[in-house]
């Protein structure tokens, strides 16, 4: 089991797991079927007319019409053929926009139910899986497979359904009339149904791959969009140019695999309808002249020759169609397969204190090396700890394990000294406010921003948390204050205005535990000092957990812990920890000025 997720793997036809997934819908389903069947016998009857009308010509009292309803005169027969007629044609149209309104309605109730379900599955796994996967290819199942499903349910199935149905309903007229002309009508069908069977296999891994390229153009296109002003920095806009491209351009390979494949079906299936047809016109129509066939019948065999065959033509259409859903498909369920690894436990703390601890931790990143290595780290309930040291040396990872993004590979992390695996969400996640170093903003209003965690906060404790965290100057000045609406991930915004909203949106939760990563890096040393005394008064009565690179924004800090290479090298105030002379000396030495680096 990789740490970015197990795969839960069910097996079965795509449609069968669907069938197991929706049952909800089976009803509909089953009616939608119903619809379609009476649909396609009333379009098979007016064939059945057409060769009664022409017996009644030929045969007049002697017809099967007169026969089966007593009337002798060809006139009133006809008069009567043209009512059934009608009524055919009424009971059709209506059958007709009642299976196209069921099965298109299905369609959309299926997609809008798998996109919630998947979007609330994908929210449900761990933060390892998706850093360990593009964001764009999880994007184009939620969006591009879903929809091909939607397609395949919209139209397919219908269409698919309608030539199995087809054949089964001409064929049984077939038997009725004739078991020789049966035999030779039906004679292309299984070399049409071998001939499907081998183009689908054909046509699986390509689709497959199709629906692969999708997901890496999308993935590309989405990470290329995030990052914009990179590549217009370093004028790689050609590069980039070219890398979507050469995506583009597999996924036109792929596709045009896939239609060489899929086009060379009809011909295959036009040979087929050829033989069957001339076999029935020739052979049926020597029969006639013989007396062996009554016309009416003849004619009606040759039209159903018709009606059989011809219809096949589309199966190749609708095999595609079917082909490219359950590729999606597949890859929709394989992602609902997905299991997170981080699985909530069910001990809900009643009060939180807020005492935290990491013992004999050592954790990483999916199967890399180890990042922390038995880190033993103590921070009592109340107090303000900071944690510094290189880069890379594993501080965000620290608060990532506190957070519960991942589980430590041994060890344990505590909070009130209840191992986090037992907590559930709410009493964990819950009572922890985080400020992130990559400050991410909703679209809304500051206001809605900033009452992210807590919904229905008042517009007075909103404003109370935006002052705490030293924003509310900068958020009188912008246009609408509280109402300004930020855009797409803040861009309105600076780095130091997205932090100080972010450390509002954590303050306005009243946590237990207050988490900053790097959260004063991007402000000027007034909007520090600023942020410095907000602290000061926020962080009185709840455990506060400092990442930093600026040491002055740590110094008062209860106590400091200095990681290097995923170990604590040393720990104590900021006194102790200068006056000890090692590496947090040497680094504050350094920062202010009292020291050049080497
Ligand atoms: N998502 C990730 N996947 C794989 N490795 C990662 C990931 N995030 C961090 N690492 C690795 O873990 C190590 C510690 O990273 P971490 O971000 O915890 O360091 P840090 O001390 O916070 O660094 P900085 O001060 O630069 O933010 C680094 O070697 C980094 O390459």
């Amino acid at each position: 089991m990789s740490a970015a997720g197990s795969t839960e793997e069910r097996s079965g036809h795509p449609l069968t797991q669907l069938w197991g997934r929706y049952r909800q819908y089976r009803r509909r389903v089953v009616l939608a079927f119903l619809l379609s069947t009476i649909r396609k016998i009333m379009d098979v009857v007016p064939e059945l007319l057409i060769g009664a009308a022409i017996d009644v010509v030929v045969r007049g009292a002697d017809s099967f019409v007169a026969g089966a309803l007593g009337v002798e005169s060809r006139q009133e027969q006809l008069i009567w053929l043209a009512v059934i007629n009608a009524v055919v044609w009424i009971l059709e149209s209506t059958a007709d926009y009642l299976a196209a309104l069921t099965w298109r309605n299905l369609a959309q109730q299926v997609e809008h139910d798998m996109r919630l379900e998947a979007y609330g599955h994908v929210q449900g796994l761990d933060m390892a899986w998706h850093e360990s996967r593009p964001t764009g290819s999880t994007l184009a199942v939620l969006n591009d497979d879903i929809n091909q499903l939607e397609r395949f349910l919209d139209t397919g199935v219908d269409k698919l359904y309608q030539v199995a149905l087809n054949v089964l309903l001409v064929g049984a007229v077939f038997a009725l009339t004739s078991v020789t002309l049966t035999v030779l009508a039906f004679l292309p069908i299984p070399v049409i149904v071998v001939g499907s069977m081998w183009f689908q296999r054909r046509l699986q891994h390509r689709y497959a791959r199709v629906r692969a390229t999708v997901a890496t153009i999308s993935g590309l296109v989405s990470a290329n969009l995030g990052g914009m002003s990179t590549i217009k920095t370093f004028t790689a806009e050609s590069r980039e140019l070219e890398r979507v491209r050469a995506a583009s351009e597999d996924y036109k390979q792929a596709n045009a695999e896939a239609i060489r494949a899929s086009s060379a079906f009809v011909p295959l299936i036009r040979m087929a309808i050829l033989t069957g047809f001339t076999t029935t016109l020739l052979l049926g129509g020597f029969y006639a002249l013989d007396g062996r066939l009554e016309v009416g019948l003849y004619s009606v065999l040759v039209f159903m020759t018709q009606r059989l065959l011809w219809p096949l033509t589309s199966i190749g259409e609708v095999l595609d169609l079917y082909q490219r859903a359950m590729a999606s498909v597949r890859r929709i369920l394989h992602l609902l397969d997905e299991r997170p690894v981080t699985v909530p436990g069910d001990v809900a703390l009643p009060a939180v204190r807020g005492e935290l601890e990491l013992a004999g931790v050592r954790a990483g990143y999916g199967d890399g090396p180890d990042v922390l290595r038995q880190l033993d780290l103590h921070i009592p309930a109340g107090e303000v700890h900071a944690i510094v040291g290189p880069t890379g040396a594993g501080k965000s990872t620290v608060l990532r394990m506190l957070l519960r993004f991942a589980d430590p590979r041994e060890g344990a992390v505590r909070l009130d000294g209840v191992d986090l695996r037992e907590l559930q969400w709410e009493t964990l996640r819950g009572r922890i406010g985080y400020v992130a170093q990559d400050v991410f903003l909703f679209e809304g209003s500051v206001a809605d921003n900033i009452a992210y965690g807590a919904p229905d906060a008042s517009r007075d404790q909103i404003v109370r948390a935006a002052q705490q965290a030293a924003a509310e100057e900068f958020i009188q000045q912008m246009p609408d204050g509280y109402d300004t609406h930020v855009g797409e991930r803040g861009v309105t915004l600076s780095g130091g205005q997205r932090q100080r909203l972010a450390l509002a949106r954590a303050i306005l939760r009243d946590p237990a535990v207050l988490i900053l990563d790097e959260a004063t890096s991007a402000v000027d040393n007034e909007t520090e000092a600023a942020i410095q005394r907000s602290l000061a008064e926020v962080t009185v009565g709840r455990t506060t957990v400092v990442v930093a690179h600026r040491l002055s924004t740590v110094r008062h800090a209860d106590r400091i812990w200095v990681l290097e290479a995923g170990r604590v090298a040393e720990a104590g105030t900021h006194d102790e920890l200068v006056a000890r002379g090692g590496s947090y000396a040497d680094l504050w030495a350094v920062q202010t000025g009292l020291a050049v680096p080497d």
